[in-house]
Formats: structure tokens, C-alpha cells, sequence
């Protein structure tokens, strides 16, 4: 039986249970289940905290986990990232008060509040800086107001926390981060079945993501042309319209930047050109 850990709550928690339940695994039934039996995958999946999954995983009690990249670093746990899931995505900086240019030389002898402490050392180590890290467990943005520290490392989303408590990030990006499925550096042979088919298929989930199925109809003397535009994996697929000289041209293309060659169709003389999402796909 193959064991998998699962972000229980928190910013990672739903995408991650909507991804292995496209992925065709079961769901919890109750929010407050702690572990689900997936018997035809043979699959037992663990509710656990984030901040928490690197550590079982790199311990080898468990196989697989689905974490944050930078909760991951900072565990410092043996474990290797196995696949990049292109959700939660963040940016993990320094941040301090509005009002004045900040930049990394003022990290020296300050104080630091951070719930990743780990990261925030080994990145002044890196700059040969001493500073005071004060270590929290969340609401890291009000630590300034509240007179415990001059300055935060935290994770950015959308920055709007930041805004709210008139911060201002500076300096490099510590960590970028997203969600990823890790296991351990030095994966065991137990489960091997299993877990190639679960990579893969949440691999397919990833993919359905990034692409998207364009169609299109197309003169027969523009192919060519409209083909170099969508080469899709091999190539397009190419049908006969039942109007003579007309064809219906299928190809993958990458979500990012699909309006582009939407655009581009369009200009060399293609018509309905329709995009529709993929659901999942095995490369
Ligand atoms: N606003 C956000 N946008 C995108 N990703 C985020 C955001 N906040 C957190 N994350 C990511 O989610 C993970 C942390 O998850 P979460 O916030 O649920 O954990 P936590 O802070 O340890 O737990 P909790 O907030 O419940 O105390 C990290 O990988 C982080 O990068
Ligand atoms: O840039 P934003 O989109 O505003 O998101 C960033 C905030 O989200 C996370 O907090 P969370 O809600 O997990 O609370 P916590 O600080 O208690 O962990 C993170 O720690 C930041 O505080
Ligand atoms: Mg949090």
C-alpha cells in the first residue's frame, strides 16, 4: 500500500484534493477525516499539516506528500521534489515598513519575524549577516506594529496582506514557491506500481492545465502555414470538411499565450477557431 500525505488545511488543501480526485483517486468524505483507504489504487492517503509532510515523508513513514516547495526547504527534510503541481504558487521576501528604501544591508542586526526560520538563516549565513530571528507561528505582517521585530521574511501571495499592513517587499525572492509532490531523496522500491501511476496521473492533471485543445477550419493551401502556428505534439490532426477545399485541423497548444496563436489563426485565414479545456492527458 502505497502512502500518501495531503495538506488537511490551509492554502494548499482544497486544489490539492480537487487534483487527486480528477486524478481519479477518492476524496475524504468529511473535512475532518484524517486518513482515506483508496483500496483499487492501493493508495492510503494522510491528512496532515502542510508545514508537517516534508518531515514524514523525508522519515520514509510515508512515500509521497503534496507540500509547498518552501515549506518543503524548510524542513530540511531528505526529500525530492517529484513533480511541480502549478498551484499555490508564491514568493517567499523580506518585507518592511513603507516610508523608506529598504534594501539587504539593512538585515544586518535587525530583527526578523518569520515562520520559516530555517530559510531566513541559511540566507543570512549566505550574506555572512547577523541578525535576530524571532520566529512566529503566522500573522507574521503584524509582528512590526506589535514592537517585536523591525522586519519579516513571509510568504507573498497576492501581496495584499502586505498592502494592508503598509509593507513593502525588498530584496531577492528567497524561495518561489508553488505546490509539489515530493518523496524521499532516496525513494524505497515498496509501492512502485503505485506510485508511478499516481505521478503519472496527477502529471496529466499538470498537463490538462498547461494546454488547452484548439480546433479550427482552414483553407487546404494555408496547412502548411497554420501548422508551423499549432504543431501540436506530433502533428495537427487533419480532417476533410465536408465543404471541398476546407479542412478541420486539431493541435494542443499551451494555455499560456493560447490568445496569440488564436490571433495568429485568425490573420492567416482560418476560421471558428475554438478553444476548449483538457480535462487530463498522458503525454
Ligand atoms: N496567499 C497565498 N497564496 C499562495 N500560496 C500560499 C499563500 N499562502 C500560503 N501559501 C502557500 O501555502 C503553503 C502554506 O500553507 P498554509 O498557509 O496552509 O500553511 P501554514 O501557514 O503552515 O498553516 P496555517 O496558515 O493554517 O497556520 C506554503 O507553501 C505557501 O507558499
Ligand atoms: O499575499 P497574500 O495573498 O495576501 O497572501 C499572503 C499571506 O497568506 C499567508 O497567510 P495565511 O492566511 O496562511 O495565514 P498565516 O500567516 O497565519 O499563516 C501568508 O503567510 C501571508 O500572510
Ligand atoms: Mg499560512
Amino acid at each position: 500500500m502505497l502512502r500518501v500525505a495531503v495538506p488537511n488545511k490551509g492554502a494548499l488543501s482544497e486544489s490539492a484534493a480537487a487534483m487527486l480526485a480528477e486524478a481519479g483517486y477518492r476524496r475524504r468524505s468529511d473535512s475532518k477525516d484524517l486518513t482515506v483507504l483508496d483500496d483499487a489504487h492501493e493508495v492510503e492517503f494522510f491528512f496532515l499539516r502542510p508545514k508537517d509532510i516534508a518531515t514524514y515523508v523525508g522519515s520514509g513513514e510515508l512515500d509521497l506528500g503534496i507540500t509547498g516547495r518552501d515549506l518543503s526547504l524548510e524542513s530540511g527534510a531528505p526529500v525530492a521534489e517529484r513533480l511541480a503541481l502549478g498551484f499555490g504558487r508564491s514568493t517567499f521576501r523580506y518585507a518592511a515598513p513603507k516610508g523608506r528604501e529598504w534594501a539587504v544591508d539593512d538585515l544586518d542586526g535587525a530583527r526578523i519575524a518569520t515562520s520559516y526560520p530555517n530559510i531566513v538563516r541559511a540566507d543570512l549565513a549566505a550574506r555572512g549577516m547577523a541578525a535576530t530571528v524571532i520566529p512566529l507561528d503566522g500573522a507574521v505582517e503584524i509582528s512590526i506594529q506589535l514592537g517585536v521585530a523591525d522586519l519579516i521574511a513571509d510568504v507573498v501571495g497576492s501581496g495584499r496582506t502586505l498592502r494592508q499592513h503598509n509593507l513593502a517587499p525588498f530584496g531577492d525572492v528567497l524561495c518561489s514557491s508553488e505546490a509539489v509532490l515530493i518523496g524521499r531523496a532516496d525513494s524505497a522500491e515498496s509501492g512502485a506500481a503505485a506510485r508511478a501511476q499516481l505521478t503519472a496521473r496527477l502529471q496529466g492533471v499538470v498537463y490538462g492545465q498547461q494546454y488547452v485543445l484548439l480546433d479550427y477550419n482552414c483553407p487546404r493551401e494555408l496547412l502548411e502555414e497554420a501548422s508551423r502556428v499549432t504543431p501540436g505534439v506530433e502533428s495537427p490532426t487533419v480532417s476533410d470538411l465536408a465543404e471541398a477545399g476546407w479542412l478541420a485541423v486539431r493541435a494542443m497548444v499551451p494555455r499560456k499565450g493560447m490568445n496569440g496563436v488564436m490571433d495568429q489563426l485568425k490573420e492567416i485565414g482560418a476560421r471558428a477557431v475554438l478553444a476548449t479545456d483538457i480535462r487530463s492527458c498522458r503525454m
